[in-house]
């Protein structure tokens, strides 16, 4: 794809989660073709009616159903997914939407692509704080997140929960599925791959999680992997999958309500020398007339409390809910 693109030009990606699903690419001049959102109102008020698919209850039976699996020996890790379908009235305007995300920057990558050539059609929206991979020349970097507790309003609790999330070993051994996975999948491809011995907190509007900044090098002879090919050889990462990948894919294909399509995919640009970025496609959705469909996660491992993982996927999910406004 990239030798097709010229000077100043970029192919704009969304990746769906499922191998074998549709990918959407979009040449875009950046410089000509950037639209000026600044300029567009925040969302219009909206009457937003909420359906949770499944039901709370529901998604804590499949977690303990995902964690029989683990006890079983079948899996080591699975992120198990819910949605929640928002219908508002009147539609929300998919650039309002953006331009609030831009604005709130409640995660570092903010994106709003077209999912076809419509412009009435399908539009993937979302604020994502997990870099998939950025290609810079031959410098290669990944910021995994895994591990993960809500926000408190309160300063102190918040602080408190922060650390502790940082000595919790559920959580640690979560993340490191993640670390070991990207760090398995790179020892192809590059050399000095660089990662640090324990993960940072990484804060976002409502939840903190466990973060490891990665670096490493191109191997000689493997610079014409593009970012775009890095993003196809580490989606996807435990922090949406799961250990062991076939497995995990199974267990979600079984347990969640049908397939995630664009959500907890990876979205990003790559241009004509192979740079680019690509994140993972969560705190996200797919607004496609007067439906919002948002999607959110949680890493189950042995140890994992279904009450708590209703909870976090709650968390993430209220930043889209947020952006959507009242
Ligand atoms: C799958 C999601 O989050 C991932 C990224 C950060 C923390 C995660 C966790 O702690 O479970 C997830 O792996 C999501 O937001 O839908």
């Amino acid at each position: 794809m990239t030798a097709s693109l010229g000077a100043g030009e970029r192919a704009v990606v969304a990746l769906p989660f499922e191998h074998g699903g549709t990918a959407v690419a979009h040449r875009v001049r950046p410089e000509a073709d950037s639209a000026d959102v600044a300029d567009v109102p925040p969302p219009a008020p909206s009457a937003h009616a909420a359906t949770p698919e499944p039901s709370e209850a529901a998604y804590a039976a499949r977690v303990t159903a995902a964690l029989g699996l683990i006890a079983a020996g079948d899996l080591r890790k699975v992120v198990l997914g819910r949605w929640v379908d928002v219908v508002s009235d009147p539609p929300l305007d998919p650039r309002a939407v953006v331009a609030r995300l831009l604005d709130r920057r409640p995660g570092r990558y903010v994106f709003g692509v077209p999912l076809t050539a419509d412009a009435a059609g399908p539009v993937l929206l979302g604020a994502s704080p997990e870099l998939l991979v950025r290609r810079t020349g031959d410098v290669v970097t990944c910021f995994p997140l895994a591990g993960s507790v809500p926000r408190s309003a309160d300063e102190r609790e918040d602080a408190r929960r922060a650390a502790g999330l940082g000595r919790s070993a559920k959580d640690l051994a979560e993340h490191a599925f993640v670390v070991d996975a990207i760090t398995a999948a790179l020892a192809p491809v590059c050399v000095e791959v660089d990662v640090p011995a324990r993960p940072v907190v990484v804060s976002t509007d409502t939840l903190h999680h466990l973060g490891t900044p990665v670096r490493a090098r191109l191997a000689p002879g493997t610079t014409g992997w593009s970012a775009l090919h890095l993003a196809l050889l580490l989606h996807p990462t435990p922090a949406v999958g799961g250990v062991p990948t076939t497995a995990a894919l199974d267990a979600i294909a079984a347990l969640e309500p049908g397939p995630r399509g664009p959500l907890a995919g990876a979205v990003g640009w790559v241009d004509a020398a192979g740079d680019g970025e690509f994140a993972v496609t969560i705190r996200a959705g797919v607004l496609d007339g007067p439906t919002l469909r948002l999607f959110a996660g949680a890493g189950i491992v042995a140890g994992s409390d279904p009450a708590a993982e209703v909870r976090e996927t709650g968390a993430k999910l209220a930043t889209m809910m947020t952006a959507v406004g009242p």
